[in-house]
């Protein structure tokens, strides 16, 4: 995560107050954007309260005219209801760069919409929320590299990020690291429930199942060996690894998962057409 001084930061818009905008704002508060420089539409009360608790910030239940002042607007809202958000907001952002976290949509449809090409996509994922996100981004032709560096700038401010040079490959990072948590809490919850089945109690069986994936992802990530390399070495012959892989084969785990992850893609690719323009 950078530390990067936000102070003299420009005004951001939020359309969508949920989950990743929440996760996003949370980024920026902490690295020092000033709240005023914060403006969130929302249009379900409960949720703006939460954000008034949560971060302190007025969030406006409809778009209005004090939008034109925002020099980023990142959209946030699900892909079902960004043509219709978007109608809303175009004529008071004309001149913003736009930056969206929405799943499929394309930067096409989102600049037929707004008027506008100066659109970065971004796909994070919900581990944004605790400093530990891991995000993709995609940005169109017209985007300078000034506005890159902005996009840059807002998304570091949740962890860490990549570059992708084919919009299309946005429905990888989709598959891959933005519903990639779903697989680990997935992961986590059979772990739990098998520790629990062999006589541990669950909170244990919990902890020890959580402490086993960040362990094994800092070793991944700090030894620089391949994940295939460092299986092998967990992997006794004769032992108790070989005999849960051997199974996980027999099953065929691993060509279920990556189907599992071509689906994704696929629905990806579906929302885009279904609700791009
Ligand atoms: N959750 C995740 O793990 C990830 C999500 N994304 C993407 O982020 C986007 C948002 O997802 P998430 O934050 O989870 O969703 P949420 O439902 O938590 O947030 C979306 C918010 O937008 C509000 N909204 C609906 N219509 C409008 C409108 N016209 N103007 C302004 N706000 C509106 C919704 O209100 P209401 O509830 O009343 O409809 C809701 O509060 C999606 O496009 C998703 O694909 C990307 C990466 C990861
Ligand atoms: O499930 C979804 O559609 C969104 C996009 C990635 C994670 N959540």
């Amino acid at each position: 995560m950078s530390t990067t001084d936000l102070s003299q930061f420009p005004t951001i818009a939020f359309i969508g107050g949920g989950n990743m905008a929440s996760a996003i704002i949370g980024g920026l508060i902490r690295q020092g954007l000033p709240k005023d420089r914060i403006q969130v539409v929302e249009p379900y009360e409960p949720q703006r309260q939460t954000l008034q608790q949560q971060f302190g910030i007025h969030a406006l239940p409809a778009a209005d005219s004090s939008l034109a002042q925002a020099q980023v607007v990142v959209w946030a809202v699900k892909p079902q209801t960004f043509a219709q958000a978007a109608a809303a907001v175009a004529d008071h952002s004309r001149h913003a760069l736009h930056l969206s976290v929405a799943a499929g949509i394309r930067s096409d449809s989102i600049a037929q919409w707004l008027g506008n090409d100066q659109i970065v996509r971004a796909m994070p994922n919900t581990p944004a929320l605790v400093g530990q996100g891991m995000t993709g981004l995609f940005a169109r032709p017209q985007v300078s590299a000034a506005q890159q560096q902005l996009a840059e700038q807002i998304i570091s401010t949740t962890g860490q990020l990549v570059w992708v040079q084919q919009e299309s490959q946005l429905d990888a990072v989709t598959a891959l690291s933005g519903s990639g948590p779903a697989y680990v809490f997935y992961f986590l919850e059979a772990m739990q429930q098998a520790g629990a089945e062999m006589g541990l109690p669950a909170e244990q069986a919990l902890q020890l199942a959580i402490g086993t994936f960040s362990g094994a992802s800092a070793l991944a990530a700090q030894s620089g060996e391949a994940p295939a390399v460092l299986r092998e070495r967990v992997t006794s012959k004769g032992g108790t690894t070989f005999a849960a892989l051997e199974h996980m084969r027999g099953a065929d785990i691993a060509a279920h998962f990556i189907g599992a992850m071509h689906a994704a893609e696929r629905r990806a690719k579906a929302l885009g057409d279904e609700f791009g323009g």
